[in-house]
């Protein structure tokens, strides 16, 4: 063998050496000298993800105390470093030898990886695991390696994805992940995304966001793959929805901190971050890379949200991150309608109800398994993926957009509602919250390549489907002086007219953006539903089209595409024919007009 793995049997389990090499996987063995070489870690531990590795994984994490045990059973605790506490947007970067509109990028020469990682491991142990991001003995299946030397990060990614080290038999396909904790010099934390080699370099950060690497790092390289292979990589959750004819599954893209998860829970979960989607047969076939879930925990309380609340509450794996530690091993987070501790300990070390600040970061989250869920669909980890049969683009949008509406057609709703999302920033991003940001797809974030290339596929997917799904826009965030205009649980509501309208049982009243629910469907729908009654005041007030804000909308995304070398001509052109819509609209009702006037 060309590459021998001989020399790591003076780091490692020589067993465990033993069973990479009957791999026959140069391309692997090849990537584990060099990070070796490169990182030179004291001891090497190979985890193929049976039990006893995974044991092992944990127990490190809490020697080296990157993770605390909590009073029930199977939960433990991981802070990371104050200013390391969401996705660093500044510090990550796609290298490219040229630039790319809305991405962050460096060119080769920009960047020192050897001078980076040159001895980041001196003294301690390096991780090896092998995952498939997708299900096992699937078509979507790709697979991942992870060199770490967190256990933190490898205790993750055994809650959140499948470990499959046989599947690498021969297989040189493979992303290439190598996070290092470094010195925590936060100054000097990079996330670097090189598509060339398929492989991601994160150091002096432990954020999951930023060094788990099968998450959102890996969402750069799939998006990548999968816009020269014709199929989609999406920040999407799958989720079943029971419909008077039977389930129908969609996905739902909402940007960070903006309700894939709370919506997940309304229905059976498949996903509730991320979703590959491929055509087969003329249908839109999608999986969850993942299996487990990193989800927020901040607002989360017993009364809205039941489901996760169980899981936080039962014995069984759970990693709290970032909210506060009580003196019993207990956790506290803010907005769980329980009564505040008076101390205890958070990620900036103690903590008083005195101080006035909050106990927990807005960004603090749990990871956990996808099992422990009770509204887990059947076909979680089929891998021949569920059918979509609906697709929802949701925006945390205070003033502008419905709570619902549906496209006319799948260009469309992806060019005029996907691609053209406004949405308030929130906190899983380092820096400002709640300014308005443009974010195609709620997708921006972790966009490798031109959106005009990502625009393109997302077209021609379109063209291949015979069974089109239909498209939802949602805003759960309307405002007005006194609040919210809606409830948490009235999204509930607009879920179920959207699985009307995919089981055609009901017809909708036609706007220049979009097909919006009659008021008489929507007072049914509450009172079923919710019990609630739902006002003829309340139904104008959420479903009337400002249309000349809208209009103004439509010139602020047709600028921003237009700049775009490679924007697709039918992006323009759809926001052409929806500005016409408009004019011809305000011609005959002025600058906004209430539902009731389209009847
Ligand atoms: N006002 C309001 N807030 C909501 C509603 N639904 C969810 N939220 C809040 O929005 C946030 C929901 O975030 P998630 O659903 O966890 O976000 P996500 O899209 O899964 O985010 P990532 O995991 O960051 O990708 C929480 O802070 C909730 O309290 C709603 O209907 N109304
Ligand atoms: O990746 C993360 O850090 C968490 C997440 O889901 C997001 O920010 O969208
Ligand atoms: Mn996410």
């Amino acid at each position: 063998m060309s590459h021998s793995l001989l020399f790591l049997n003076d780091l490692s389990q020589k067993e465990k050496v033993k069973e990479i090499e009957s791999l026959n996987n140069s391309e692997l063995n090849e990537f584990i000298i060099n990070t070796v070489k490169l990182c030179k870690p004291k001891s090497v531990y190979i985890s193929i993800g049976d039990k006893d590795d995974k044991e092992y994984v944990k127990k490190k994490a809490i020697e080296t105390e990157e993770e605390i045990v909590l009073k029930t059973e199977g939960h433990t605790i991981h802070f990371d470093h104050p200013l390391d506490q969401a996705r660093a947007k500044d510090d990550t970067f796609i290298l490219s030898s040229s630039p790319i509109p809305y991405v962050n990028t460096k060119s080769e020469n920009e960047i020192d990886i050897y001078k980076l990682f040159n001895g980041c491991m001196v003294g301690r142990e390096m991780y090896i695991g092998f995952f498939s991001l997708g299900p096992r003995n699937s078509p979507f299946q790709i697979l991942a390696v992870q060199i770490t030397d967190s256990p933190y990060v490898l205790h993750s990614e055994n809650i959140l994805y499948r470990n499959a080290f046989e599947d690498f038999y021969k297989n040189s396909s493979f992303l290439k992940f190598i996070h290092s904790k470094g010195n925590l010099d936060i100054k000097n934390r990079r996330i670097i995304i090189d598509r060339e080699n398929n492989t991601v370099y994160s150091i002096n950060t432990t954020y999951a966001g930023n060094s788990v690497g099968l998450k959102k790092l890996a969402l750069r390289l799939t998006i990548t793959k999968s816009v020269k292979e014709g199929w989609l990589s999406e920040h999407m959750a799958i989720i079943g929805f029971e419909g008077k004819k039977g389930k129908h599954y969609f996905t739902a893209s909402f940007p960070s901190g903006s309700g894939k998860t709370s919506t997940s829970m309304l229905g059976r979960l498949v996903s509730d971050d991320l979703a590959f989607i491929r055509e087969f047969n003329g249908k839109a076939l999608a999986v969850n890379p993942e299996i487990g879930v990193f989800g927020i925990i901040q607002g989360i309380n017993q009364r809205d949200d039941p489901i996760i609340w169980k899981v936080l509450h039962t014995p069984g794996e759970v990693i709290f991150s970032n909210v506060l530690m009580t003196e019993d091993k207990s956790v506290y987070w803010e907005g769980s309608e329980v009564e505040k501790p008076y101390s205890g300990i958070n990620y900036e070390g103690y903590w008083s109800k005195e101080s006035g600040k909050p106990a927990s970061h807005p960004n603090a989250r749990f990871t956990t398994p996808i099992t422990a869920f009770e509204n887990l669909d059947e076909n979680y980890d089929n891998p021949n993926g569920v059918e979509i049969e609906g697709i929802i683009f949701g925006v945390k949008d205070y003033s502008l957009s419905p709570p619902v509406i549906e496209a006319f057609s799948w260009n469309h709703g992806i060019i005029t509602i996907g691609a053209s999302m406004e949405s308030a920033r929130t906190a899983a991003v380092i820096g400002k919250s709640d300014e308005y940001e443009f974010n195609p797809m709620a997708i921006l974030d972790f966009m490798p390549v031109s959106l005009g290339i990502y625009l393109k596929n997302y077209i021609a997917f379109g063209r291949k489907l015979t069974k089109t799904p239909k498209i939802f826009g949602f805003n759960y965030f309307l405002k007005d002086e006194k609040g919210f205009l809606n409830k948490k649980e009235d999204k509930k509501v607009w879920i179920r007219w959207a699985i009307e309208r995919v089981e055609s049982n009901l017809d909708a009243l036609l706007t220049p953006i979009g097909f919006i629910p009659k008021y008489d469907d929507l007072e049914k729908l509450f009172l079923e539903t919710l019990n609630k009654e739902y006002k003829k005041e309340e139904y104008e007030k959420q479903f009337t089209i400002k249309l000349r804000k809208y209009l103004e909308k439509v010139d602020r995304i047709k600028l921003i595409y237009s700049q775009i070398s490679d924007t697709p001509t039918e992006v323009i052109e759809e926001l052409e024919k929806q500005k016409d819509r408009l004019l011809k609209y305000m011609k005959q009702y002025g600058d906004a007009v209430s539902p009731f006037d389209l009847y």
